[in-house]
């Protein structure tokens, strides 16, 4: 007998509705809470509906994979085909690839099977290539406005996928010919490029790039190619009759942006009906670039629609539900709860310092593995990971949360100590993450460095060199390496050519070289770059306490020894961003710098709904850190005692 939970009533009802309404005017939205079985029951009403004619969809690929692996526990005999669930991009692709079936869907036949096979589709490294040669072309008169290097052209896509994916520039006022635009129109629409958080130059480099690429004749790719198909709606109603398609199932729909709405309008104007399942309290996508847009909205005006509800939570019990149901009050006074079971154990505890208890457990050799600590942003993980080394506690970030030793605040300040050794003291031994370290240095903007000795520079470490499975074959001479470091010394502003003692200089040059602004700068959001800055405040602190020479011996021999001993009991790690979607049994919430602190002293709609999220991925506690009597008050309110 299986031991696989049978749906509940209120479940069943959804997929009933599902089934047995035949008017093809209606549609559903299933508004329900964390945990209560959307992407259960989004599998269920596909599996009713016998699977022919229906599509399902997810905003990500970790929502498609979720969508699969569900189906595979509960239908173990009959697999999901290839083409039965996508991304919206991944449709995207398909449908102007005609790649299943060697059919064009596309209104001007331009991606043949043919010419997919030739490659006109772009992979990213075709993309980049084009930005580079275009970010060249326009840095010219602009003195270099647009930063260029490789990770910088890397950030300028997403920027560009982030405002394809609002639909920013459909808009009919960013579409218009700047000659016709007279300059209280440009005004408007930088200042629209500014509440966006957009850069002034952004205008130019999406317009021409969109230009470039279509002339290149060549599709976004997979990611993207969603914007492609929004321009080409016929390519679509084709696939969607070629194949017969009557249903379309999406989960994940908070995470529906105004592109994928437009699809959504598309297909529905085809004859499709429409399955929404999703949560709104969830929607915590806020990159630079992206404009508000409420999914749920946009589904109300759609005719015959169905508003369905799930009311109960299966991941979690009932106390877990009150901590969720008071984030939720926050955010929607009066809006309807979740229940969660009073007989499923659950626990809410808090600690005064997560990181101590960490170290108890660890000591009293309890496995971390089924804990896992969950962080506003990738920043914020790599600062606790700090508190993690200091204390000996093993953990390992998932998804792409980095290490902290690997990211661009540690490379900055370990770059810092190389040039005051050089200046100073001594250089430290020769190492080659000195030269990654080195790298980051050499496009510090407030260095002014001149772009034909930064090239010469690199060039001799290897830096311009071709990438051999993702990696630089970076010189490990340390000569060329000494040679580089005190070329780059001689072209640091003069309060750092002053002899001073090695944390003050260190505070120094992070001011004069303006670090902090060069970090927003990069985040893909402001929070994000906010955090940034205050983990290279935390790396520095470290640093400032051992001279730089031994400092760097010390700290590569501690990574080594660290990377050594991961084992399989390690904490787990990761923002909420990618915690989404997954549900973990312990759910641990640091509130130092790093954490969760803001969010409840200084809490707004979008740090509810983070702070939601990170919370209902628990299935059987949650434990929150209580550092300071302000952070209690706060916290009890919502918490409770
Ligand atoms: N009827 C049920 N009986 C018992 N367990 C269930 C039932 N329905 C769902 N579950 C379990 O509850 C958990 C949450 O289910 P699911 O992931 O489908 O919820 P969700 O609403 O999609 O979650 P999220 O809001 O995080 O996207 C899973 O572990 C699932 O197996």
């Amino acid at each position: 007998m299986s031991d696989l939970p049978s749906l509940s009533p209120e479940q069943s009802a959804i997929v009933a509705a599902v089934i047995k309404r035949q008017s093809y005017a209606a549609h559903w939205l299933v508004e329900a809470g964390a945990g209560t079985g959307k992407t259960t029951v989004a599998v269920h009403a596909r599996a009713a509906l016998g699977g022919q004619g229906t599509l399902a969809l997810t905003f990500s690929n970790a929502g498609q994979l979720r969508f699969r692996q569900v189906h595979e526990r509960y239908f173990p005999d009959a697999a999901l085909a290839r083409d039965a669930v996508y991304t919206f991009d991944r449709l995207a692709y398909e449908v102007l690839c005609g790649h299943d079936q060697g059919v064009s869907y596309s209104s001007d036949g331009y991606f043949t099977p043919e010419e997919v096979r030739r490659g006109v589709v772009n992979r990213t490294g075709h993309m980049l290539e084009l930005l580079a040669e275009l970010v060249d072309e326009l840095n010219d008169p602009w003195e270099g406005d647009i930063p260029a290097r490789e990770d910088d052209l890397i950030r300028h896509l997403e920027l560009i996928a982030n405002v394809r994916v609002a639909n920013v520039f459909r808009h009919p006022s960013m579409q218009a010919e700047e000659e016709f635009l007279d300059e209280d129109d440009l005004e408007q629409r930088q200042d629209y490029l500014a509440s966006l958080d957009l850069p002034p130059w952004f205008y130019d480099l999406f317009t021409r790039f969109e230009q470039r690429r279509k002339a290149a004749y060549h599709l976004v790719g997979v990611e993207g190619a969603a914007y492609d198909l929004a321009g080409d709606p016929k390519a679509l109603v084709r696939y969607l009759k070629a194949r017969q398609i009557h249903t379309i199932l999406v989960d994940e729909f908070h995470d529906t942006k105004a592109l994928h709405f437009d699809l959504l309008r598309v297909m529905a104007g085809a004859g499709c009906r429409l399955l929404l399942i999703g949560d709104r309290h969830q929607d915590i996508f806020a990159w630079r670039g992206l404009k508000p847009f409420s999914a749920f909205e946009a589904a109300s005006a759609l005719p015959g629609l169905e508003v369905l509800t799930l009311t109960r939570s299966w991941r979690y019990g009932h106390r877990i539900a009150r901590i969720a149901g008071r984030i939720v009050q926050q955010l929607q006074p009066g809006a309807a709860v979740t229940s969660g079971a009073r007989t499923q154990q659950a626990q809410t505890r808090n600690t005064s310092d997560l990181i101590a208890w960490l170290g108890d457990c660890r000591a009293q050799g309890v496995p971390l593995d089924t804990h896992c600590a969950i962080l506003p942003t990738a920043a914020d993980c790599m600062a606790l990971q700090l508190r993690l080394l200091d204390a000996n506690v093993p953990f390992k970030p998932v998804e792409r949360v980095p290490y902290v030793f690997h990211g661009h605040e540690f490379r900055l300040l370990r770059g810092l100590a190389l040039l005051y050794g050089q200046l100073f003291g001594r250089l430290p031994a020769f190492h080659v993450n000195h030269v990654y370290a080195f790298d980051l240095l050499l496009d510090v903007p407030a260095l002014y460095l001149d772009p034909d000795l930064r090239d010469t520079l690199r060039h001799g470490l290897g830096l311009n060199s071709a990438r051999v499975d993702g990696q630089r074959l970076v010189t490990g001479d340390g000569a060329i390496f000494g040679f580089a470091v005190a070329e780059l010394a001689k072209v640091l502003p003069a309060e750092l050519l002053q002899p001073q003692a090695w944390p003050n200089w260190l505070g120094a040059a992070i001011k004069h070289l303006q670090l902090h602004a060069l970090l927003h700068q990069r985040a893909q959001h402001p929070a994000a770059g906010r955090q940034s800055g205050f983990l290279l405040d935390a790396i520095a602190e470290r640093f400032g306490q051992t001279e730089p020479a031994a400092l760097l011996e010390h700290w590569d021999e501690r990574i080594t020894r660290f990377m050594k001993q991961r084992h399989a009991g390690a904490l787990v790690l990761t923002s909420v961003l990618h915690a989404k979607g997954h549900e973990y049994e312990q759910v641990l919430l640091p509130c130092g710098q790093a954490g969760w602190r803001a969010h409840l002293l200084q809490p707004t709609a979008p740090r509810w709904r983070e702070l939601y999220v990170a919370v209902t991925r628990a299935k059987a506690g949650v434990m929150l850190e209580i550092p300071t009597p302000e952070v209690a008050e706060k916290a009890i309110a919502i918490f409770g005692h």
